[in-house]
Parts: structure tokens; C-alpha cells; sequence
């Protein structure tokens, strides 16, 4: 792949840092009707594009749907990151999520240093058929913190672009003709705000790889959907199917490279303004520290290696090295997955499937007791203890099955734990005393888990924390 061509493009002028002034789009964003009735459509006439209309503004306080060029956390003029070496973003969003942004208690918190004690535990160097990549430079310990970083840029997430397109574009268009004018668009955006960046964050930018350099992305944009992490917060209401509105690109979060058995995992931290990587396997120093692109860690290789097309490379991990082992191993996990998400209904006597609604044909629960005969007297409490016994076995085996395929940083595992945990509770409840020591066991590695990798304070925490509390108001357990 051809590096280094971003010097010869004009856009790369004098840095210039604006932090306290906000730059506005005037008028709408993608509104190019006119040009959509030329004969030939948007391809003949490129050049003729509308760039975005900016106008210089003091204010602070924007409409909800105006979208805007701003720094945050907002910086004096001129900083430079020997200044501010927690660093800051030049952001493209709206006046609604920059009051959510601002908003939420504690922004902008300073970051986290991984371990003052201990030197940094990474490097950027290269790496073998991947061009660059984050390599351990010590012994990293499961959980701990490897990196918590603020986005060089905040941008719509491509999901966000094709929604505001859709919007704003001419009905007329061609999905060719918008997606172009989509592409095109955004460039002009991105050398905008690639302007206010700071002069070493500039540089950083331009060396990072570009999988997009020949669909029309344009060379800034291109980077841009290569590197852009995905945060978990501040949605706009106009993006289809609730999915993320906006995505980070980061000087060297962007650099780690992809594992369908990943060593480190991240979460978005919205008091910080920062991505946080921990390890969710211990890292052996020289290793190098991957996390995943996809979703689905456990659908087969091929399906994997489908998701990844966009990024342009054949992932060679252990699990796409090893088919005939990896794939029989993950669809056994996803069943076990399947199974434990099952919750026994005394009401009905049969096992449902909590997403659907339906009932599982299982046969009769196990376990002994009088809750096994389908038509038995109901008696909850039976019931509630099969259902543990139920639970405890197929979690048990789906963990270690996930150890064996290196799953056991993914969400899931965490998922299987707390059945673990849930199960050995209600059998305890119901007066096995002799698992009370499994269960403080499982407990713990439960909670263990969740103090590394749910500690990220974003829009999941939050909403967790909604459903905590107004179960515990239900007198519900929480
Ligand atoms: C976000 S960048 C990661 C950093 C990049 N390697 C670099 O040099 O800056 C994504 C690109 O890295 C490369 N990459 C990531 N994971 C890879 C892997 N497992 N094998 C080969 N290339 C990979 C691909 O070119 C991909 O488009």
C-alpha cells in the first residue's frame, strides 16, 4: 500500500488550532439538488461539488440539529500538546451531542495513567505483514489498564453519513451518485477540521494506513474509516436502528491491529473523553496486543473473514489458521450460549427463550424433585433450583471451551460467568449449603471481571445502572 502520499495534497496547510471559536455549516449540509439535474448526474461535474459553507461563530450555545466544528475539551488558543498532553479533538458533530459531551459530570476528567509505577507498557513498531502494530513492552497482567487515549478527530460514524445523506441529498440520486456525493462531501469536512489540528497530531494523521485509498473516500476520509473506533455514546436520533453516531480516530488506539482472539479489549469512557484498552488475556512482553474489528468472535472463519473485507486483509490468527479445530469448538460455545439464555418458567413448567418468547424442547428439566413431571403440582421453589442446576452445567462447559478457543476476553465469558454465579445462587438459596464455596468462587471471578472490564463509565454503564436501581425500587433483586 502506498504511504506518504498525503504530503502532496493542499490540505495539509498551516496547522491552526481554533479552540475557542466554533465553526458552523451554514445552510444544509448535503443539499445538492441543483447538480443532481445535470445530464450524466454528479459525475460530470466533481468539481462543481458544494463545500461545506462554514461561518465563524462565538457562540457556545448551538440548536440541537446544527452541526458544528468544534475542540473539546475545549482548549486557549494555540495549545499545543506539550501543553495539554492529555490531548483534544477536533470534533464534527452536532450542538446536541456537544451539550452531551460537555454535560456529562466530571468532563473533562484528566486521564488515567496505566501504572505510574511501571513504564508504559506499549510501543508502535512494525509488525510482520501488517504494516504497523501495538506490541507489548512488558509483561501486561490480565485487567490492567494498556492505554485510555482521546480521539485525535470525532466524526459521524459512516452509519450517521449515509443517514444525514439520505436526508439531504436529492431524491433523484443514484445510490452511486449519493454515495459519491457523500464521499465528496466529507473530504471537504475532513480537510476543514484536519486543518485546526495540532501540528503533531497533523503528522500522526497523515502516517496512519488508508485501506480506502481507490473507492472515492478521499485521502483524509479514507484514514478516517480505517482508524475510526466506534464511541459508545451520544447517539442522534436520526440514525436507523439506534446504532452508534460517531467514531474516534486515535494517534496510537488506531494503530492496533485485528485478532479473532484478541488480547485486549476496549470501552469508551465518556468523563475522560478517552478509549480504554485493558488486556482480557495476560500479555507476554514482545507480544502483540490485538483486539477485534468484528462482531461475532464465534460465527466460522468464513463468516469472519466476510467481515473483515472492508479492511482489506486475510486475518491469519490462530483461530483462521486452524478451521477444522476453531469452527466445531465455536459452534458448540454458541449453542451453550443459547442454551444458558433459557430461564425456566414455572408458570408454563418449560424452559423459555427470553428473546422470542417461545418455549425450548428439551424434554423435562433436570435434576430431581417434583418439578420434573410437566404437569406436577407448580412449586416455584423446585423449579427455581433446576432451573440453577440447569444453568450451572452448560455455563461451566461453554467457560471452558471459551479458554481453549481464547475467547475468554469477550463479553460473552463474562455473560457465562454470571450464569455460573446466578445458578450456584439459586441452588444455594434453596439450601444446598455445600456450594456455598463454589459460589463465593464464582462470584468473585464474576465480579472481578466486571471491576476491569465494566469499569467505563458510557451509555451502557449508565443505562445499567437506570436498570439497577429501578429494579431495587420494584423490590425486585437487583
Ligand atoms: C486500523 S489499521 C491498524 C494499524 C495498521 N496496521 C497500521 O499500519 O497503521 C487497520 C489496517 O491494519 C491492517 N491489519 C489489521 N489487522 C491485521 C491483521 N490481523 N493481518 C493483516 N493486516 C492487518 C489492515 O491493513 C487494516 O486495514
Amino acid at each position: 500500500m502506498k504511504r506518504g502520499f498525503l504530503n502532496k495534497h493542499n490540505a495539509f496547510g498551516k496547522a491552526s488550532t481554533q479552540p475557542n471559536s466554533v465553526i458552523k455549516h451554514e445552510g444544509p449540509l448535503f443539499d445538492l439538488s441543483a447538480l443532481s439535474k445535470e445530464v450524466g448526474g454528479l459525475q460530470k461535474v466533481m468539481d462543481a461539488f458544494a463545500s461545506p459553507k462554514v461561518i465563524e461563530t462565538k457562540s457556545l450555545d448551538h440548536p440541537e440539529d446544527a452541526w458544528i466544528l468544534t475542540a473539546l475539551p475545549s482548549q486557549a488558543k494555540d495549545a499545543t500538546l506539550a501543553d495539554v498532553p492529555d490531548g483534544w479533538a477536533e470534533c464534527f458533530i452536532t450542538g446536541r451531542a456537544k451539550r452531551a459531551i460537555t454535560s456529562v459530570p466530571g468532563f473533562p476528567e484528566a486521564l488515567p495513567l496505566p501504572d505510574p509505577a511501571r513504564p508504559k507498557p506499549y510501543e508502535i513498531v512494525k509488525s510482520p505483514g501488517k504494516g504497523t502494530g501495538m506490541f507489548a513492552t512488558r509483561n501486561i497482567e490480565w485487567g490492567e489498564l494498556i492505554i485510555a487515549e482521546r480521539p485525535m478527530l470525532v466524526i459521524p460514524a459512516i452509519s450517521q453519513v449515509e443517514a444525514m445523506a439520505a436526508k439531504g441529498f436529492a431524491k433523484n440520486y443514484t445510490l452511486a451518485q449519493l454515495r459519491q456525493a457523500q464521499m465528496k462531501e466529507m473530504e471537504s469536512t475532513m480537510e476543514i477540521l484536519f486543518n485546526r489540528m495540532e501540528r503533531e497530531y497533523q503528522e500522526a494523521y497523515k502516517k496512519l494506513w488508508n485501506c480506502h485509498e481507490n473507492d472515492g473516500s478521499g485521502p483524509l476520509f479514507g484514514i478516517a474509516r480505517t482508524n475510526g473506533f466506534v464511541i459508545d455514546d451520544y447517539n442522534e436520533p436520526n440514525n436507523p436502528g439506534d446504532r452508534p453516531s460517531y467514531s474516534g480516530i486515535f494517534k496510537d488506539c488506531s494503530r492496533i491491529n485485528h485478532s479473532c482472539r484478541p488480547n485486549a479489549d476496549r470501552a469508551w469512557d465518556s468523563p475522560t473523553f478517552s478509549l480504554q484498552f485493558r488486556a482480557c488475556k495476560p500479555i507476554k512482553k514482545g507480544e502483540e496486543i490485538t483486539i477485534t474489528y468484528i462482531e461475532g468472535l464465534t460465527e466460522p472463519t468464513s463468516n469472519r473473514q466476510n467481515q473483515l473485507t472492508s479492511y482489506a486483509f486475510t486475518c491469519t490468527c490462530e483461530a483462521c489458521s486452524n478451521p477444522e479445530i476453531s469452527d466445531p469448538r465455536s459452534k458448540e460455545i454458541k449453542e451453550l450460549l443459547v442454551l444458558t439464555a433459557f430461564t425456566f418458567n414455572p408458570m408454563k413448567m418449560a424452559w423459555m427463550n427470553p428473546r422470542t418468547g417461545k418455549e425450548l424442547n428439551l424434554g423435562e428439566p433436570a435434576g430431581k424433585g417434583k418439578g420434573k413431571g410437566k404437569k406436577d403440582m407448580i412449586d416455584l421453589d423446585v423449579a427455581a433450583t433446576e432451573s440453577g442446576h440447569n444453568m450451572i452445567e452448560p455455563a461451566l462447559k461453554g467457560l471452558k471451551l471459551m479458554e481453549e478457543e481464547g475467547l475468554h476476553g469477550s463479553s460473552e465469558y463474562e455473560y457465562l460467568l454470571k450464569k455460573v454465579s446466578q445458578g450456584y445462587l439459586s441452588v444455594l438459596e434453596m439450601g444446598f449449603k455445600e456450594k456455598d464455596q463454589e459460589l463465593e468462587k464464582w462470584v468473585k471471578k464474576y465480579e472481578t471481571y466486571q471491576k476491569y472490564f465494566k469499569s467505563a463509565r458510557n451509555a451502557e454503564s449508565r443505562r445499567e445502572e437506570n436498570e439497577k436501581n429501578k429494579s431495587t425500587r420494584n423490590g425486585v433483586d437487583a
